[in-house]
Order: C-alpha cells, then structure tokens, then sequence
C-alpha cells in the first residue's frame, strides 16, 4: 500500500505527564522537507527514557511520545532528501550530526548545534508536531520517538545503515551501546595494559566493560549495588567484581586499596549519581587518571569536589552519545558488529511485544533487565 504524503493511523506509547505511559492510537502526518518518515521494528527502553518517566529530567513538554533507542525501516520521504529512501534500514539518531555547525565541523566534538543541549528537541525543526492523539499535539522526544510504530525524524538525525544488520540488535546503536563504548575507546581513549573502573552495570556501563576490554585494558573493575549484574559484567571481560554495599568504607577508598594505593588510570560513571561521579574521580590516578562522566544526572543536580583533584593533573570528562559523529559513525559501528569486532547481543536479556511497553519498564526498574527490546 502506498502510504507516503497520507497520515497514517498507528499504535504509540504516549505519556500524557510522569507515570502515566498508555497504548494509543495516533496520527503521524507525512514528513516535510528534509523529513523522514520511519516504521519502527524494535526499540531497546534506556534508562534516560525512565528518568523522563520518574519526572527526574527537566525541559519535557507533554504528551510526549518518548524512546531513542530504535530500529526500522524507511517508509517515506520529504521533499530534498536525497540519501535515504523507502525501504532502507535505519537508526534515528537522538544526537544529529547536522554536518555545518561549529561543533560538526570540528573533529573533537559530536554536540551539534541541533541537539536539545542547544534547543529543545520536542518539536521538529520548523516547531511543529507530526504527531496527533484524540485531537492534542504530542511532542516529539529528542526528535526521535521511537515508541511508535511511525515516527517522523529529520533526515540529519536517522543513519542509513547494513540492510542485513538484524533490527533487535541494531537499535542498541542507537543509544545504550554507542553511549558505553564511545565514552571508553573516543572519549578517555583508554590505553592497552590499564586499569579501568566502571561504575553502573546497566546497558551503558556493561557496553563501557565492552569497550575497556576491546581497548586492551588489563584489568577491568566492575562496580555495582545489584550482584545479579556481575555474571554478565564478567562476560564481557569484567576482572574483578564490587559491591559498595559490600564494605563498610567508600568505594573510592576501596578502588584505591585494591591498586596499591594508587588509584584506576580510569574511570566511568554509568548511573546519573553525583555523590557516584565524584568517588569515580577520586578513585584515579594522581598525574593522569582519567575520569569520565556518563550518566545523566537529575535536573539541577550540583557537585562540589576539591579542586586540588584536579590540580595534581587528574582529568575530568563528560562524553555524550559517546563522542560519535552520529551519522558518519553509527554505520560504522553497525559494520564492525557485523565483521564480528565486538559482541553485544548479550546486552539484551527481555523482549516483549511493543504494547507490553509497561512491562519493559518495570524490568528495568526492578534491576531484572539490561536491555529490554521492544518488538513491533
Ligand atoms: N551520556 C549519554 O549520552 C547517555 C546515553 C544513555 C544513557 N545515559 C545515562 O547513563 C546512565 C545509565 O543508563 P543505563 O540505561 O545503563 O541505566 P541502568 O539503570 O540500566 O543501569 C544503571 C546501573 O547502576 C547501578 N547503580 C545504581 N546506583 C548505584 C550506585 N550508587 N553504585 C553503583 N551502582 C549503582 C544500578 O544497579 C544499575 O545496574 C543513566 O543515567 C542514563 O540516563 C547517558
Ligand atoms: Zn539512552
Ligand atoms: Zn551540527
């Protein structure tokens, strides 16, 4: 059937404020110019999906149509796109890669102008929405809404990727595993024969453990408050398993006790705790550790932390999306799975048909899943 330039009726988890996510029938209008209309076949839930969920992320605008974590197909195109077309297998990208900002044209950054880090996402780029339900707008999330069976996306936020790349796997690249291993292997650029730690065994810390071991690290401390994550943290090349709970002093003092006294060459927040990303800092070697944030922390969260940290030359970095150039890397990413380079099927523990989507969340939410992906 010929559905492009018509509105097409589908299914769509809509959440109408925090806690309040619902099945609905919606309206997604055609794409405009430099649009793209996208039939969704597998969605993995992150836990930046749940934050919005738990009301902890602020600049949200209800309804909302959230997920950013996708895979599908192209159903149609508008006007002036002219390197994507009907039938192409693809991941909407919730960091664009528009191609002409400073940040864009410049090799050391991913944060394009485009992302809501400048502007709101939750419309399109001419302040519309595609999306209807029982006659209210529904905004858009991070331009990528990828808990419906259509979404419409810019053509600068979806990647062309492999037509045989399997779609339950695939959208993984689309935030949790792009995130982990980016922030390792582009953004602390660890090294061969060092010391890593990661904080956080969701479905970014573990793919932080994948890229530690891929880069060479020669031990790989993996920590976190649920043991049911360690058997998979060891999996993918995890050395030594710890639990904060398993000590009756700071986990930063135990990092430190467990490398001589000296501190990891680095570390990985992947959880969105402040009080966590500043143990991660102190758990580093004075001169040159490296300590990366990953998670998002809540809204208006602060930090305070003594400079003399940094002063005797540790570094701190924060990696979004890790550091990929979205459009020109994610299809690379997406090859060197394929070339076997890296194995991250074991990231996804659930699937569940897309309309059991409550279901999804709460396996997140209890610690059961790392990955749940959703199947349309
Ligand atoms: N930087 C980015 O571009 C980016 C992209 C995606 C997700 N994120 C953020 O990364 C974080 C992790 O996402 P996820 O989907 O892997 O989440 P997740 O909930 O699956 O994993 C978090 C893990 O942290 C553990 N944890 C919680 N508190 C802890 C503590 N005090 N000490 C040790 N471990 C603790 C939990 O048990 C869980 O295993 C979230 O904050 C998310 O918003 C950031
Ligand atoms: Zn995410
Ligand atoms: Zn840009």
């Amino acid at each position: 059937m010929q559905t492009c330039a018509k509105v097409i009726k589908c299914r769509a988890a809509v959440a109408w404020g925090p806690h309040k996510l619902s099945i609905e029938d919606v309206e997604v209008a055609p794409p405009k110019a430099h649009e793209v209309r996208v039939k969704i076949l597998a969605a993995g839930i992150c836990r930046t999906d749940d934050q919005v969920l738990e009301g902890e992320m602020g600049g949200i605008s209800y309804p909302v149509i959230l997920g950013h974590e996708g895979a599908g197909v192209v159903e149609s195109v508008g006007e002036g796109v002219t390197n994507l077309k009907p039938g192409d297998k693809v991941i909407p990208l919730c960091i664009p890669q528009c191609g002409t900002c400073s940040s864009c044209l410049h090799p050391a950054t991913n944060c394009c102008f485009k992302t809501h880090l400048k502007e709101p996402q939750n419309l399109m780029p001419d302040k519309t929405s595609r999306f209807t339900c029982k006659g209210l707008q529904v905004h858009h999330f991070l331009w990528n809404s990828t808990f419906s069976e259509y979404t419409v996306v810019p053509e600068d936020a979806v990647a062309k990727i492999d037509a045989a790349m399997p779609l339950d796997k695939a959208c993984l690249f689309g935030c949790g595993f792009s995130t982990g291993y980016g922030a390792v292997v582009n953004t602390a650029k660890v090294q061969p024969d060092s010391t890593c730690a990661v904080f956080g065994l969701g479905g970014v810390g573990l793919s932080a453990v994948i890229g530690c071991k891929a880069a060479g690290a020669s031990r790989i401390i993996a920590v976190d408050i649920n043991q049911g994550k360690f058997e998979k943290a060891k999996q993918f090349g995890a050395t030594e398993c710890i639990n904060p709970r398993d000590y009756d002093k700071p986990i930063q003092e135990v990092l430190l006790e467990m490398t001589g006294g000296e501190g990891v060459a680095y570390s990985f927040e992947c959880i969105g705790n402040v009080d966590v990303m500043k143990a991660a800092l102190e758990a580093c070697h004075i001169g040159y550790g490296t300590s990366v944030i990953v998670g998002e922390a809540p809204a208006g969260a602060e930090i305070s932390f003594s400079p003399v940290l940094l002063f005797t030359g540790r570094t701190w970095k924060g990696s979004i999306f890790g550091g990929w150039k979205s459009k020109d890397c994610v299809p690379r990413l997406v090859s060197d799975y394929m070339a076997k380079k890296f194995n991250l099927d074991g990231l996804v523990t659930h699937t569940l048909p897309f309309d059991k989507i409550n279901e999804g969340f709460e396996l997140l939410q209890s610690g059961q899943s790392i990955r749940c992906v959703l199947l349309f």
